[in-house]
């Protein structure tokens, strides 16, 4: 099980600040698309730049162009690249087969998918690398979370990883782990923290337990 930190509400030398703060403990850095629409892809090449070790997700949550911007994204240095589940099964192939070129990764956010179960089969058989379940902060706002959908796409999903995100706090993490998805995205959880180092390091440590 992997720990991806999300960054969402920086700009590049404080994204930067808070990557070299938590580096050891997390497995992929997310450039979220609050950053992207601030500052482009500039931001994605920064970091990978900065921290060449580190795997780097650009979170562009595609919907069309797909191709196409999966390999400004790939150019711009990313490793994996978020599109959405609700986009066209066009553009979603369309984006592996770039992918694949580039020889980088896709992530299948399935935000606002409606009928989970079925979509997720779909995009499954695509060859898409992970499928994540995902509350976004307009949901969260409602109390809202993921992890019982999580417990969907680990029953139907076969080839691809399965991830959540959206709200996952040091207090929610525990049972996130016992659902045992590959990947674990958290963002305010360690970024809106007072003590950033500390929670990433527990929350690696729970993860590694959890294993
Ligand atoms: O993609 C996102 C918002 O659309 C966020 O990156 C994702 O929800 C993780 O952040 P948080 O843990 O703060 O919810």
């Amino acid at each position: 099980m992997q720990l991806q930190l999300a960054l969402d509400l920086v700009n590049i030398p404080e994204a930067k600040e808070l990557v070299k703060e938590v580096e050891e403990y997390v497995d992929i850095v997310e450039i979220g698309t609050p950053v992207i629409i601030n500052e482009g892809l500039r931001a994605v090449k920064e970091i990978k730049e900065a921290f060449p070790h580190l795997t780097v997700l650009a979170d562009l949550k595609i919907m069309d162009a797909a191709a196409y911007e999966v390999m400004k994204a790939s150019e711009a240095g990313a490793d994996i690249i978020t599109i959405l589940g609700v986009a066209e099964d066009m553009s979603i192939k369309g984006a592996v087969e770039e992918a694949r070129k580039q020889g980088k990764k896709i992530l299948v956010d399935m935000i606002g998918v409606k009928n989970l179960e079925e979509r997720a089969k779909e995009v499954d058989e695509f060859g898409v690398d992970y499928i994540c379940v995902h509350t976004g902060y307009d949901l969260q706002a409602v109390g809202k979370d993921s992890l019982e959908e999580l417990h969907t796409i680990k029953r139907v999903v076969k080839n691809a990883k399965t991830a959540i995100a959206g709200g996952i706090k040091l207090d929610t993490l525990p049972e996130v782990i016992k659902a045992k998805p590959d990947l674990v995205v958290v963002g305010g959880g360690i970024t809106g923290q007072k003590d950033k180092r500390a929670v990433a390091a527990e929350m690696k440590k729970m993860i590694q337990q959890g294993e």
